[in-house]
C-alpha cells in the first residue's frame, strides 16, 4: 500500500517549469530520499504535498485517495529554513505549534513532556527560544514536526547544525518513528545520510524525476563490474579483459590494484591471479550514492532499474 502516489505533476513559475511531468511513488513505512542537484524542484514537489502551492497539472493521492486541505494534519514538515517564534519559550511554542496541529491541551501537555525527556531537552523547557544553541532549536523544530504523530513526515535536511551525537539521536528517532508505523520522506544533499536510512530514492534533475527504485536496484543498475585485488606477491593481470582503474601499489599487507572486467567473470580475475599468488581478498566496488549522483547529474548517466524495465 502507498501512503502517496504523484501523478504527472507539473509546477510553473512564471518564466520557469519548476516540476515537469514527475510522477513518484512512496510505499508506507519507508524511509524515501527526495535527492537532487540546487534548484532541480525538490522544495517544489515538497511544497506540493503539503499544499502550500498548487499543480498546473497532474495529481497527488495521499493514502489512497485524492489529496484533501485537511490531510496536512496527517502530515508533518521539517522546512529548510526553520521558523520558529524566537521570544517564546520552549515548552509553551511546543503546546501552542501542537494544538494548531488538532491535538487536544491534555494530550499536548504528555507528548511534549515526552519529546522533551527523548531529546534530553527537559533542562530548557521554560527558557525562550533564543537562549538555545542553533542544534537545541533544532530539536525543538524537530519536536513540533512529530509530535501529533503524523502519518507523514516530510524532512529537509533534517540533520544541518547538529553535531555527530545529536544528528545520530535524531537518525535513530527517524527509525524508530518508521518503525512506529510513519512514513518520511528525506530531502538532503548528504549522500551518507541516504545511504544510512533510505530504502527507496528519486532523484529530481532539472524539474524531471530521472531515477526511482530502492537503493539496492540503484545501486545494482550501476554496478560497473569494477573488483580491487589484494595480492601477496606482485601480479600481471593479461589474459583477463579489463581496464585499469588503480594499478598496483604496494600495501601493509600485499599488492592492491583495481580493476575494470571487461566481458570476464570475477572468477576468471581469480583464476588468473590465484596462477601467481596467494590472494588476499578480492572485492567488488559497489557505486556509493555520491558516485550514482554525480554520474546521473554530472554526466547524464541514467541507468534503469528492474523495477522500471
Ligand atoms: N516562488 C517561485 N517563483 C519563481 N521561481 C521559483 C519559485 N520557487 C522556486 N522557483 C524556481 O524553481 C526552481 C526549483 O526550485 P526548488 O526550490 O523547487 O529547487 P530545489 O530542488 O528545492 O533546490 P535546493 O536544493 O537548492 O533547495 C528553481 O529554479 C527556482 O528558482
Amino acid at each position: 500500500m502507498n501512503i502517496l502516489e504523484i501523478k504527472g505533476v507539473t509546477k510553473k513559475y512564471a518564466n520557469h517549469t519548476a516540476l515537469d511531468n514527475v510522477s513518484i511513488t512512496v510505499p508506507k513505512q519507508c524511509i524515501y530520499g527526495l535527492l537532487g542537484p540546487n534548484g532541480a524542484g525538490k522544495t517544489s514537489l515538497i511544497r506540493s504535498i503539503t499544499q502550500i502551492i498548487s499543480l498546473d497539472e497532474g495529481e497527488i493521492y495521499f493514502d489512497g485517495r485524492p489529496l484533501k486541505p485537511e490531510d496536512v494534519f496527517r502530515m508533518g514538515y521539517l522546512p529548510e529554513e526553520r521558523g520558529l517564534y524566537k521570544k517564546m519559550k520552549v515548552a509553551e511554542q511546543i503546546l501552542y505549534l501542537a494544538q494548531l496541529k488538532g491535538m487536544s491541551l491534555k494530550e499536548a501537555k504528555e507528548k511534549t513532556n515526552f519529546w522533551l525527556d527523548r531529546l534530553e531537552l527537559k533542562a530548557w523547557s521554560k527558557s525562550k527560544l533564543e537562549g538555545l544553541s542553533k542544534g537545541m532549536q533544532q530539536k525543538v523544530q524537530f519536536i513540533t514536526t512529530v509530535i501529533h504523530e503524523p502519518k507523514l513526515l516530510i524532512l529537509d535536511e533534517p540533520f544541518s547544525g547538529f553535531d555527530p551525537v545529536n544528528a545520530q539521536l535524531i537518525r535513530d528517532e527517524i527509525f524508530r518513528l518508521r518503525d512506529l508505523g510513519a512514513t518520511i520522506i528525506l530531502s538532503t544533499h548528504r549522500m551518507e545520510s541516504v545511504e544510512q536510512l533510505c530504502d527507496r530514492i528519486a532523484l529530481i534533475n532539472k524539474s524531471k524525476k530521472v531515477l526511482e527504485g530502492t537503493q539496492f536496484d540503484i545501486k545494482n543498475a550501476y554496478r560497473n563490474h569494477q573488483f580491487d585485488l589484494i595480492t601477496e606477491k606482485e601480479v600481471v593481470i593479461s589474459t583477463t579483459p579489463h581496464k585499469v582503474i588503480a594499478s598496483t601499489e604496494k600495501e601493509l599487507y600485499g599488492y592492491k590494484q583495481t580493476l575494470r572486467l571487461i566481458d570476464a567473470s570475477p572468477n576468471q580475475l581469480l583464476e588468473e591471479a590465484a596462477k601467481q599468488s596467494t590472494i588476499l581478498g578480492m572485492q567488488e566496488n559497489i557505486p556509493s550514492m555520491h558516485d550514482i549522483f554525480i554520474e546521473a547529474v554530472q554526466n547524464g548517466n541514467i541507468k534503469t532499474t528492474t523495477e522500471q524495465q
